[in-house]
């Protein structure tokens, strides 16, 4: 479970996120959708102890990030596919990962396995392609098997065999009873991936809702998104 509760975060005089509450159900995979700079990063950095919030908070099984006693079990991450260490090889930077989180070894080979890199497990991810890192960033994110799983647009840069890929593994870990939090800009792949879905538009929650409650009476999430956040695009802005 992740409740984010009465949350603000300001960047000097510009508002991030602003008053925000939701809570992130386990067993379903809920997408959460915006507009860029609406302040779905933020809200996921805050969650992980990586910004620190002007007020509010981030739970998540009750507790902040920080005070998790096995916080890669508890939940896992995937914000910035290409932070990775350069002179590390990928195996190298799950296996520092595990040994520093009390993970035995043996799970770098099964996540590496899992993702489709136990190919290239040897090499240095400074020259993987973009879909490679995903992966990779994939694999540090489901390392300590953890029960809430967040994860900033992990499709992007994936191929079509990659994105599909993710879709069946996120709905699998949502079927394990596990909580699964992910953003994406790709509204046809979230239609058929997400049971719920969080809308924000500039740093406010715009809708908690369904899939079929938002998509109700339109063709598809697209039209619906669009819909609903006409006013709170970049392009809307300049308009107003
Ligand atoms: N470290 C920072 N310093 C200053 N401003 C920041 C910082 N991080 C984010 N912002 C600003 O906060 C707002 C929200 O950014 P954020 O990255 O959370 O949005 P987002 O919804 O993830 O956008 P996108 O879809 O483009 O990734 C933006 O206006 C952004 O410029």
């Amino acid at each position: 479970m992740l409740d984010v509760r009465a949350v603000t975060k300001n960047f000097g005089r510009h508002t991030a996120v602003q008053d925000l509450s939701f809570t992130v159900r386990p067993g379903a995979v809920t997408g959460f959708l915006g507009p860029n700079g609406a302040g779905k990063s933020t809200t996921m950095r805050i969650a992980v102890g990586l910004t620190r919030p002007d007020s509010g908070r981030i739970l998540i099984n009750g507790l902040p990030y920080d005070r998790l006693a096995a916080p890669l079990h508890e939940a896992g991450v995937l914000l910035d596919a290409r932070a990775v260490h350069p002179r590390r090889s990928a195996y190298q930077h799950l296996a520092v990962l595990a040994t520093t989180h009390g993970i035995p070894l043996r799970r770098v080979d099964e996540v590496l396995g899992l993702v489709g890199l136990s190919g290239v497990a040897g090499r240095r991810p400074g020259g993987f392609s973009l879909g490679m890192s995903q992966r990779l960033g994939i694999a540090a994110a489901l390392l300590g098997d953890p029960g809430v799983v967040i994860l900033d647009e992990p499709v992007n840069g994936l191929d079509p065999e990659g994105i599909r890929w993710v879709r069946t593994l996120l709905r699998s870990l949502a079927a394990e009873g596990r909580t699964v939090f992910l953003s994406s800009h790709l509204m046809s792949e979230m239609e058929m991936t997400a049971d719920r879905l969080i809308v924000i538009g500039r740093g406010r929650l715009v809708a908690d809702v369904t899939m079929a409650e938002l998509t109700a009476g339109h063709q598809s999430l697209e039209d619906a998104y669009f819909d609903l956040t006409r006013d709170y695009t970049l392009e809307g802005e300049s308009h107003r």
